[in-house]
């Protein structure tokens, strides 16, 4: 069947209609192409196809530049240049917000998307390790087989020399072994994590500088993976940010923490992991740190509170964390999110509680892949 594709979804799959009238989803395609492709798998509301033949190309359309490109199931999107990568991006986001958040184009500025170098971006990662064999890589495209890689052009260069001398990561993943933390997977999965001089596996305790502010990490905890957008991103925060008393939800190690700190400035942060608190008290001042749950720490609390940061998993906030944010009556929010799908669905939330969405801005963090950051202003409407 012959195909125009419309937009993208998120996910990345080019979205067309079919003759009879059924949605139908197409992999690896861009907006306006004209395709010749096959039916995959019928689903209730919509179809799955597959292209067999390119009838009317994007011009954005470029050839995957990583030799393991469609095997590897790492980056997914590496067949369109990365300018308009990120302008996708930007239109997916759009699209969740109005589609899923009620959000109509145009009821909110739209800042310009923050893009950087599109290759050897990447400082965490998880390398995949099959100890039998000595192999190291990634997980293959629909698949739960080992794809062994040798150099990935989206890693930096730390993370690159680990795949050419792979011993570091045997000892690394013999270890987890032993220790009992190999998962269920045939492979043992070692973290990393690199700054400019130093990479941590496992536990292994480092210094990153970002910005002007320095970090003590493991490749253990939770940090953003960008090298050259996680200061533009905790600068923005915190230039979003109001008043005297600041809050930051789901702090990981406290980047934003960091970022947020002024003179005179109150900051509160929350984060479940434990071994968060004990790096973060190595490069955070006068921060209140609490390990807990926010969904059980929230409960307990009745703060004065100017803005409220909070930067979830992909799942999004726990059902009724809006309800009791809206109940402190913070001016401000400010919602960091790697999903727009379950942003989409807590801005409704927020929106019934009295927030009224200002802002967005996309930062494109993951280049070469569908996945994007997307930083949300909220103020308290005025009643
Ligand atoms: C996307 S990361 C953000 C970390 C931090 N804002 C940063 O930029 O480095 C989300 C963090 O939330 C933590 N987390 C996940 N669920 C949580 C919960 N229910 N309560 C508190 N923290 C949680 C994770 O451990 C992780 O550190």
């Amino acid at each position: 069947m012959r195909l125009f594709i419309e937009k993208l979804i998120s996910g990345g799959d080019g979205l067309a209609i079919g003759e009879d009238g059924k949605k139908v989803f197409v992999a690896q395609t861009l907006p306006s192409e004209v395709v010749e492709a096959s039916l995959e798998q019928t689903k209730g509301g919509y179809n799955l196809a597959s292209v067999d033949a390119l009838v009317e190309a994007s011009e954005h359309r470029v050839q995957p530049a990583c030799p393991y490109w469609g095997i590897c199931g790492g980056c997914d999107f590496q067949y369109a240049d990365a300018d308009y990568q990120a302008q996708c991006k930007q239109e997916i986001v759009v699209d969740n917000l109005s589609r899923l958040g009620g959000l109509e184009r145009g009821s909110y500025h739209l800042e310009p998307t923050v893009t950087g170098p599109a290759w050897n971006y990447r400082n965490r990662v998880r390398f995949h390790v099959d100890v039998s064999n000595k192999h190291v890589g990634f997980l293959q495209r629909k698949s739960s087989s080992l794809v062994r890689i040798e150099s990935c052009p989206i890693l930096t260069g730390q993370l690159n020399a680990l795949l050419s001398d792979s011993k570091p990561l045997f000892e690394a993943a013999r270890k987890l072994m032993f220790a009992n933390r190999g998962g269920k997977s045939r492979y043992l999965e070692v973290p990393a994590f690199a700054s400019e001089r130093k990479v941590s596996l496992l536990d292994k305790e480092i210094d990153i500088t970002v910005g002007e502010k320095r970090f003590f990490v493991t490749s253990e905890v939770f940090f953003q993976s960008n090298r050259y957008l996680t200061a533009a991103l905790g600068e923005y925060v915190a230039d979003k940010a109001i008043g005297t008393s600041v809050m930051d939800l789901y702090s990981g190690v406290g980047t934003f923490s960091a970022f947020l700190a002024q003179p005179g400035r109150r900051i509160v942060a929350v984060e479940r992991q434990k071994q968060c608190l004990q790096l973060a008290k190595k490069h955070l001042g006068d921060c209140e740190f609490y390990t807990d749950a926010v969904e059980v720490w929230a409960k307990r609390q009745y703060p004065s509170v100017d803005t409220v940061v909070v930067d979830p998993p992909r799942t999004g906030l726990d059902q009724g964390v809006p309800s009791l944010i809206a109940s402190w009556k913070p001016q401000r929010i400010v919602y960091v999110s790697c999903n727009s799908v379950t942003l989409a669905r807590d801005l409704q939330r927020f929106a019934s509680e009295g927030y009224t969405v200002t802002t967005v801005r996309v930062f494109d963090l993951y280049p070469q892949t569908f996945h994007h950051e997307v930083v949300v202003v909220l103020d308290r409407r005025e009643n």
